[in-house]
């Protein structure tokens, strides 16, 4: 999608279709596709019924009986992410199924291979990664109805239920609210192009509303997702095996490599839209000294690779903040300052949301583990579990306040 000899400002000029990004819900996938030619029944079948299939210790006799299927039928890009979506939800439950302590070490070839060429194709890991079960993983209930959380349901849930099907609506929900703040980014690149100072105010005021609109969606969690139905059922499906101390090495994906891999679980790092307004407003672009932005950036192979482009053209393109301390211009910096200010309320709520969800549960665990664990479950690397991904959020919330531009 990007033009050569085109510099990154004018590739982000291009329309953000063409990006594999929607003007109307962003990163999300617009109508996901939910279902597949009948030769994919028994992937469907699975993946519709995982949670029952765990409860009633079915899944590892039916994945082991599933047949080797081929991807070359799958040549739609919806149909392809609903593959990966499905395959990915069958990996998580095959692997998790007995619990953290007694993960499956190795994932049968009628799983791995289809698996790993969807993966191929799409530049995706073979893991389940939150552009799966966010944004390719949703569907209205009534199709005339609203965007509205009751009238939205999730494709493929795990056990955990409502809690399940709740963190990843509420989720969704967020990253439409983005929407119009994504939409805003090439109006602010090219009003920059173009000296358009009352342009450049007004997209970053459209900036500043959408990120306050993802709060309010965000405050949704508090209904639809229960602590500790999160912390000790779901949170154990959406870890990954990259320095996992219970999966030494990673996964061996049989028929596909001979030695084990290591990949990350899901995280709400792998969200283009968290990282996507961080890079707009320059909050932090050094990877080689801060390590969280190592880490984001090491979390952009977990994206679409059309979205990852997005990003990239966006950190290479011109800064905006140098533009607007350069402009001196009060009711631009002002404009800008508002979104940043929006920006640390969204990240200071993302980590009360953590502290609630993995903090104080593990507080919890930690004291139940003295008295009936030997080991107390260590928490994944930093996915949607583990202090570490606190730190991550703290970092990213200070660098974010320091990023308010200072009176001229
Ligand atoms: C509900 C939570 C979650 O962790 N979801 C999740 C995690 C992993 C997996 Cl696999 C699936 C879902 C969080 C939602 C809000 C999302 N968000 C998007 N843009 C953001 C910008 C910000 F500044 C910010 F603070 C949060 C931002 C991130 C996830």
């Amino acid at each position: 999608m990007e033009r050569k000899g085109k510099t990154s400002a004018e590739n982000l000029l291009i329309k953000i279709d063409q990006y594999l990004i929607s003007e109307d819900y962003g990163f999300v996938l617009p109508h996901p596709q939910t279902e597949l030619p009948s030769y994919y029944d028994p992937w469907m079948e699975i993946a519709s019924n995982l949670s029952q299939l765990i409860e009633n210790c079915q899944l590892c006799s039916k994945v082991e009986k599933m047949p080797l299927l081929s991807t070359h039928a799958l040549t739609d890009y919806k149909e392809q992410r609903l593959a990966h979506l499905a395959l990915g939800f069958i990996t998580m439950g095959y692997v998790w199924q007995n619990g953290s302590e007694k993960a499956q070490k190795v994932l049968p070839g009628t799983l791995a291979v289809p698996f790993c060429k969807l993966s191929e194709v799409l530049d995706l890991p073979p893991v389940l990664v939150y552009a799966d079960c966010v944004l390719a993983n949703w569907k209205k209930k009534d199709p005339s109805g609203p965007l509205s959380i009751e009238n939205l349901d999730v494709i493929f849930s795990f056990p955990g239920g409502e809690t399940s099907k709740g963190f990843f609506l509420v989720s969704l929900l967020v990253e439409m609210a983005a929407a119009p703040g994504i939409r805003a980014i090439p109006k602010i690149i090219s009003a920059m192009l173009h000296q358009d100072i009352t342009s450049l105010e007004n997209a970053l005021q459209d900036v500043t509303s959408s990120i306050s609109k993802m709060r309010d969606a965000f405050k949704l969690i508090h209904g639809y997702v229960n602590p500790e139905v999160f912390f000790n059922t779901l949170r154990i499906y959406l870890s990954g095996w990259k320095d996992n101390p219970l999966m030494a090495g990673g996964l061996l994906y049989e028929g596909v490599w001979k030695t084990p891999r290591e990949f990350s679980g899901g995280s709400a790092g792998q969200s283009s839209t968290l990282q996507c307004f961080d890079v707009l407003l320059g909050i932090h672009s050094s990877p080689e000294s801060d390590s969280a932005a190592a880490y984001l950036q090491s979390l952009r192979d977990y994206m679409p690779a059309s979205h990852r482009a997005f990003i990239q053209a966006l950190a290479s393109g011109p800064s905006l903040r140098h533009f607007v301390l350069a402009a001196g211009n009060d009711r631009l910096q002002e404009a800008f300052n508002s979104c940043v200010s929006a920006l640390l309320a969204l990240r200071d709520y993302h980590i009360q949301v953590v502290t609630k969800y993995i903090t104080i549960p593990a507080g919890k665990q930690k004291r139940r583990g003295c008295l009936f664990h030997s080991a107390v479950v260590p928490l994944p690397e930093k996915g949607t579990g583990g202090t570490s991904f606190m730190c991550f959020l703290k970092t990213i919330r200070d660098l974010t306040k320091n990023a308010q531009l200072l009176d001229i």
